[in-house]
């Protein structure tokens, strides 16, 4: 009988796809251990390897701190590394941090009935959390708040905060509602539950970032607090419009993603987070506020992160381990407003280059590298043509490529 795909080994999944010995090659190139490679995901044929560099000048809490950003973008770290020099220093908060679950119900028959009955038991559905998942017990988390929301169509949803410590909670959130879900069976027989699950709304782990910078810092031309009122008019024009804050949101999620992948947390967990969040009023605004007072440039940057320092990819990906130990981050609350630093920083070198010279000259002088690369050119040959490409005002592969090919010429 033929195996399914899950079933075979790697190197009958790679005899499988009938490459070319060069692409199988390629496929073949792997550093992490392979054990930990195949079990970590299903179907696994090979690595998918991003760079990983360090954001520098940061200082957070009055900690000096480098950040590890795993990224494929060109400009990023170094626009990173631009807002956290320009802001010197930043200041985050985090007034709680827990994981909301839901149990939800469907074409309720009797809302009075179940409402009041899970209102007036909630000694008993603590106690089935507990038994649920002990250990987030003994280490000090739980179940710590239920409430519940009727919506039309007869749904309700009975809503369970839980302190997952420095765990993002998923499995901790769910195996707890799966233990109650037990509980609410026996108390309803007559009532349908939809489904149990956490929310990755995570509305209970905000991180509050801001900073304050003395306009001379935005602009080395003297126009610096021009370039400030033009920052703070950009943040406004993002809550007003989708298109607009999509890209602004975007820029803020470029440093986001990039130390939340490299710390092994959940990135699809994050975004899905931030984006409900920049649309919690109704419309998808942009996050982030700058605003300018005499000399000095405000920016507060509030979001969800619920990330981990333990648990998911955090403690068996090794080069996730290492970057925790860069950050010298022991726990899930600094990483937190570490990268919620790391946002404020990547939104604010974007503005000031957007109001300022342009994203182009930056962006595209740190990207001919990365072109250079697209049309293949390798060793010596990369820094000639980022050289060549940076001389030219407009950059794109027909211009790289026929300079690749003129440089080849010479040295012929
Ligand atoms: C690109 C820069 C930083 C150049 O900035 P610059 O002012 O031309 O360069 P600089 O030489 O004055 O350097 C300023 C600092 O940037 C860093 N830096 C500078 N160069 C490097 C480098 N090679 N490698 C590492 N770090 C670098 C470094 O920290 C340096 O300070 P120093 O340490 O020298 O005192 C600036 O133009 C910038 O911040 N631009 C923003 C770029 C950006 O946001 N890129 C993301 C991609 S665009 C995007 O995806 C989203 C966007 C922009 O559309 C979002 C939105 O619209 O809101
Ligand atoms: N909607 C979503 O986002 C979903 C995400 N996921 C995935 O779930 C994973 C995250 O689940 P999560 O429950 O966080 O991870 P884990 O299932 O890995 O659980 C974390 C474990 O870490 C241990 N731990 C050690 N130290 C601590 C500490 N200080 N605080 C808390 N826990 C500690 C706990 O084990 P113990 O106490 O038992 O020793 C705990 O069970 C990610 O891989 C995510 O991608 C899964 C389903 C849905």
């Amino acid at each position: 009988m033929n195996k399914k795909f899950y079933q075979m080994t790697l190197k009958e999944r790679l005899d499988h796809l009938n490459l070319s010995a060069d692409s199988r090659a390629i496929l073949e190139q792997t550093a992490l251990d392979a054990v930990v490679a195949n079990n970590l995901i299903e179907n696994q044929i090979s690595e998918f390897e991003i760079p990983l560099g360090l954001a520098q000048n940061f200082v957070i809490n009055d900690k000096k701190i480098l950040i590890p950003m795993a990224t494929e973008e060109p400009s990023v770290i170094a626009a990173a590394s631009n807002g956290a020099r320009m802001a010197q220093s930043f200041v985050a908060e985090i007034s709680q941090r827990l994981m909301r679950g839901q149990i939800v119900f469907y074409d309720v028959k009797n809302l009075s009935v179940l409402t009041e009955k899970i209102a007036t038991h909630h000694d008993a559905i603590f106690k089935k959390a507990q038994e649920a998942y002990p250990s987030i017990v003994k280490r000090g988390g739980g179940l710590r708040h239920i409430d519940s929301r009727f919506f039309d169509s007869g749904f309700l949803s009975i809503d369970f905060q839980i302190d997952v410590k420095d765990a993002m909670g998923a499995n901790i959130v769910n195996a707890i509602l799966e233990g109650v879900s037990a509980l609410f069976y026996e108390w309803f027989p007559d009532e349908k539950i939809l489904f149990s699950i956490l929310s990755n709304y995570a509305t209970e782990s905000l991180v509050t970032v801001t900073c304050e910078i003395p306009v001379e810092r935005l602009s080395k031309t003297g126009d610096g607090l021009a370039v400030a009122k033009k920052i703070e008019r950009a943040s406004q024009f993002a809550k007003l419009d989708a298109y607009r804050a999509a890209t602004h949101n975007k820029g803020i999620m470029n440093g986001i993603e990039a130390v939340v992948i490299a710390t092994g947390n959940d990135s699809r967990a994050v975004n899905a987070a931030v984006h409900a969040y920049a649309a919690r009023s109704g419309t998808y605004q942009g996050l982030g506020d700058w605003s300018v007072s005499a000399d000095k440039l405000f920016g507060t940057l509030t979001l969800p992160l619920a990330v981990a320092s333990v648990g998911g990819g955090t403690k068996v990906l090794e080069k996730a381990k290492v970057a925790l130990e860069i950050m010298q981050i022991t726990d899930a609350q600094s990483l937190a407003k570490t990268i919620a630093a790391v946002g404020l920083a990547q939104n604010l070198a974007a503005l000031r280059a957007l109001v300022s010279e342009g994203i182009q000259k930056g962006h595209m002088s740190l990207q001919a590298r990365s072109l250079a690369l697209s049309v293949g050119a390798s060793g010596d040959e990369v820094s000639a043509l980022t050289q060549l490409l940076r001389q030219e005002k407009k950059m794109n592969q027909a211009l790289a490529a026929s300079l690749l090919k003129k440089l080849r010429e010479k040295k012929k």
